[in-house]
């Protein structure tokens, strides 16, 4: 059993007085891919970004191995949600991913030819050699999904947050993304993934987090993957069909 990588006490988060996170709490164990679920507004990307130190925390902590954010940061690594990124700054996708490596070779240092083949490597992985010197502004969505996964792949992380990184993909990129994160897992990484199909869930996520201001449930999918904790996450927006693993769940507003 591997031991805890996150440890998430009593963290509360607010937009001035709007409180949008209350009393999460949970622990995370290494090695494992979990999922993020929960509504629209549930605060599913201020947890990612209040953990990070990229919102304030209101109360309570947040630990990685025991220590404090920034004593660790250089062995997480973040994938934000491609609506959040300015994708008209003036850059191509291989100056993207060879960024990934800045936290290694500093701010001030010119990448070297070595730097580079690295950041030529993930995007070869992600199957988008081929756009490397392509300005990221006339990338399609799916495209700019990859780079992103390129950028975090050379980071060389020991913990993954991603948020949505399967948001409007097509099949062939979801299962390409899938393929890295699976491939993390097995390096014995820690992926955290914030996700809105529940209907893949047990096939992509072997934790699951529900979150819905607090956290509903987190635990091993299938312990907590139940029709129960959608229903408590969701309100009464989510209707559960089929039995056993035959998991198709609706909205129904
Ligand atoms: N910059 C902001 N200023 C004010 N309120 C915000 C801000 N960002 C988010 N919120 C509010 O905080 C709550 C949580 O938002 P958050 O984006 O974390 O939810 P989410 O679960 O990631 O949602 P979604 O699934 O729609 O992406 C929402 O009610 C949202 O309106």
């Amino acid at each position: 059993m591997g031991s805890s990588v996150i440890h998430v006490d009593d963290l509360s988060a607010s937009y001035q007085k709007n409180k949008v996170l209350e009393n999460v709490q949970f622990r995370v164990e290494e090695g494992t891919l979990t999922g993020i679920v929960g509504p629209n507004g549930a605060g599913k990307s201020t947890l990612i970004k209040t953990m990070l130190g990229l919102h304030p925390i209101l109360t309570g902590k947040v630990n990685f191995w025991g220590q404090t954010f920034k004593k660790t940061k250089k062995k997480i690594g973040y994938v934000p949600q491609r609506g959040s990124v300015d994708w008209d700054f003036p850059t191509d996708a291989l100056d993207v991913v060879t960024m990934g490596l800045y936290g290694k070779i500093g701010w001030l240092r010119t990448p070297s030819k070595k730097d580079k083949g690295k950041a030529m490597e993930a995007l070869d992985k992600m199957g988008m050699n081929a756009y490397a010197h392509r300005q990221i502004s006339q990338l399609s969505g799916g495209q700019q999904q990859r780079v992103f996964l390129a950028r975090a792949l050379v980071q060389n992380a020991d913990l993954y947050f991603m948020d949505e990184p399967l948001a409007g993909v097509d099949a062939s990129t979801e299962k390409a993304i899938m393929a890295i994160l699976q491939e993390l897992k097995q390096q014995g990484k820690t992926v955290m993934v914030v996700h809105h199909d529940l209907q893949t869930v047990p096939e992509y996520f072997d934790h699951v987090l529900f979150l819905n201001r607090t956290v509903y449930a987190y635990g091993k999918t299938d312990d907590i993957f139940t029709k129960e904790n959608i229903a408590k996450t969701y309100g009464g927006n989510m209707q559960w069909i089929g039995e056993g693993d035959q998991y198709v769940v609706h909205t129904t507003s």
